[in-house]
């Protein structure tokens, strides 16, 4: 007979624990049975079948460095709407169709919102607090917005210019030493991730990372990796938001430290770097606030940058619109992640189109030169009239987007309108999509920037003649909501990308100083553009994906 101690015991430490497991596991079971039964309907669209029901679906083709080519298949395949798979058989949407692209990102932003698996496993993973760019939603986001819109005017833009100015001049100096001695190969995916992270320092922080000295390479480094060493999680990152919701995140630091998972201590190594790094340019500047205007006038930037702004501008409001310390770090760490690696991708990928468009060079060489015959460095007003210099810009920014789809969630039903019909597995029209609540869906920027049935069949070339006489009429008709160019390289909508005329200045004062003074051209080895998060250059076959590398010839004018 078992003693009333021995069954107490047993009922501890065997029963409740099992019975917990197999709660546990029936109500994820229901969970998971209950989503497939209302995503039933989506079964009907055109997509490939899924390579692992009980796992990663298609996320292993979806998140990595060659995802290119999966997603070129796709496309080809199975159209501008396209069902994918992922964790446990679930099923997601790939999207480029023009209008159903409007309603995701503008329209019906309200219910396709940023995903749980965006918003956990980008930031929380270091327990940083919400900031702009990531969980904060609704009222909350509006509100930072409101605070940062206009530290990102026009207005604010023709001051920043003459920053852009200085670090710039600093990049022409460093290739005049390079081609001293004739022409010479350089890395200029290298070289724009440097400059990337100087302008943003000095132009956003009033910072400066030394980056064009030669200090703090490992920085450059650690925010390359960043995007890249979140997507080689794959399909786990869809554990993190369970994760979180039931443990807390001191512990699950602890536990992702001991785990043998190499991918995800690496992220935490970045993250560590980052939100260390994030929080030295707050307290530096919070000490030459605090010290008062003469400080802050002798420091880089002279205290015009957009945190300089931002601290300021939070310091008038009332006390409920004021952004917290925690928060004006998480803005540093946002603009980091946000605002380096995506111009330094543009830039690189516009120089390398320059280099193998010598004709193009030369025809914005010339437009600069006569630009620039009374002032070396033009005003932020004449920088933005110049009409090829902006078709240059406009044409790489619409052909290689430097993030190349964004992701978002259904919070409820919805219905996406298709700007051409597509047809269903059994061959049936199909007029608009049902997406039941839950479901995810990717908007394809790269396709739908490049869409023939929209830019004409010559739409996946770089052709900046295009941006120089009105645009067919399928580009107005197909009414693209993005802030850009009809494109939706920044999207649209509340979410909508905050720098963008932040980006596109430093790319023009940077070609404006570079293009002139030096001649690009190509090597022998073929580069291939990769995306998996963010869109960056490789030479062909080569096996090591990151640092990026883009070997180009140097030399000068
Ligand atoms: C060519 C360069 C850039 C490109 C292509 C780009 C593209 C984008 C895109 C597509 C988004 C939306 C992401 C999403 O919703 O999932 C975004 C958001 C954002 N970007 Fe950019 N970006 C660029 C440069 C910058 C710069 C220079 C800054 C800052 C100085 C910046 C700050 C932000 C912020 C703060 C957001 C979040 C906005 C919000 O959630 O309200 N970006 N960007």
């Amino acid at each position: 007979m078992p003693t009333r101690t021995s069954l107490v015991l047993s009922i501890f430490f065997f029963k409740l624990p099992a019975y917990a497991l197999v709660g546990l596991a029936s109500a994820a079971f229901l969970v998971v049975l209950r989503r497939r039964l209302r995503q039933r309907s989506l079964r009907n669209i055109s997509g490939p079948s899924n390579p692992s029901f009980v796992w990663e679906g298609h996320w292993r083709y979806m998140f990595n460095p060659y995802a290119y080519m999966f997603y070129e298949g796709l496309y080809r395949t199975h159209g501008k709407v396209a069902r994918v798979y992922g964790f446990f058989g679930d099923i997601q949407l790939v999207v480029s169709d023009p209008k159903a692209c409007n309603n995701i990102i503008v329209k019906d932003q309200a219910i396709f919102e940023e995903t749980e698996v965006f918003r956990f496993t980008s930031f929380k993973i270091h327990r940083i607090h919400p900031l702009i760019l990531s969980p904060i939603q609704g009222a909350h986001h509006r509100r930072q917005r409101r605070l940062l819109n206009p530290v990102f005017n026009v207005n604010h833009m023709r001051y920043l210019t003459p920053i852009f100015y200085g670090v710039t001049r600093q990049l022409r100096d460093k290739f005049r030493l390079i081609v001293e001695n004739g022409p010479q190969e350089i890395n200029v995916a290298d070289w724009t991730g440097r400059i990337g992270l100087e302008l943003i320092g000095q132009a956003g922080f009033g910072y400066s990372f030394g980056t064009l000295e030669s200090r703090n390479d490992e920085f450059c480094r650690v925010l390359k990796e960043w995007v890249p060493a979140l997507a080689s999680l794959g399909v786990y990152r869809n554990l993190f938001p369970y994760v979180y919701k039931i443990f807390h995140p001191k512990i699950l630091k602890i536990v992702g430290r001991m785990l043998p998972w190499p991918g995800l201590n690496h992220l935490m190594d970045l993250a560590g770097a980052m939100n260390a790094q994030a929080r030295g340019v707050y307290e530096t500047k919070k000490r030459l606030l605090e010290s008062g205007d003469d400080a802050t006038a002798k420091q880089v930037g002279e205290g015009k940058d957009l945190i300089s702004l931002l601290m300021r501008a939070s310091v008038a409001v009332s006390e409920d619109d004021r952004l917290s310390e925690e928060e004006v770090i998480a803005q540093i760490m946002g603009f980091l992640v946000a605002g380096t690696d995506t111009t330094s991708s543009a830039l690189s990928c516009l120089l390398h189109q320059l280099a193998l468009h010598p004709n193009v060079q030369d025809k914005l060489r010339k437009e600069l030169e006569e630009a620039c015959q009374d002032n070396e460095e033009l005003t932020h007003d004449q920088l933005v009239s110049l009409p090829f210099l902006e078709a240059v810009c406009r044409e790489t920014l619409r052909l290689y987007p430097p993030l190349p789809g964004v992701m978002r969630t259904a919070r409820s039903d919805a219905i996406l309108p298709l700007s051409a019909p597509i047809h269903d597995v059994d061959g049936q029209k199909i007029h608009e999509v049902f997406v039941p609540a839950n479901t995810d869906v990717f908007v394809q920027i790269h396709h739908l920037n490049r869409d023939p049935s929209i830019w004409g069949p010559d739409g996946a070339e770089w052709k900046p003649e295009r941006w120089l006489a009105p645009l067919p009429e399928s580009v107005t008709n197909a009414n693209i909501q993005g802030v850009y160019a009809n494109t939706m390289t920044f999207i649209g909508g509340g979410r909508s990308c905050i720098g963008f005329k932040f980006a596109q200045l430093e790319m023009k004062v940077v070609l404006s100083q570079i293009v002139p003074a030096f001649r690009f051209a190509p090597i022998k080895a073929a580069i291939i553009w990769r995306f998996g998060g963010i869109s960056s250059p490789s030479v062909e076959g080569s096996v090591h994906l990151l640092p990026p590398k883009l070997p180009i010839m140097i030399s000068r004018v």
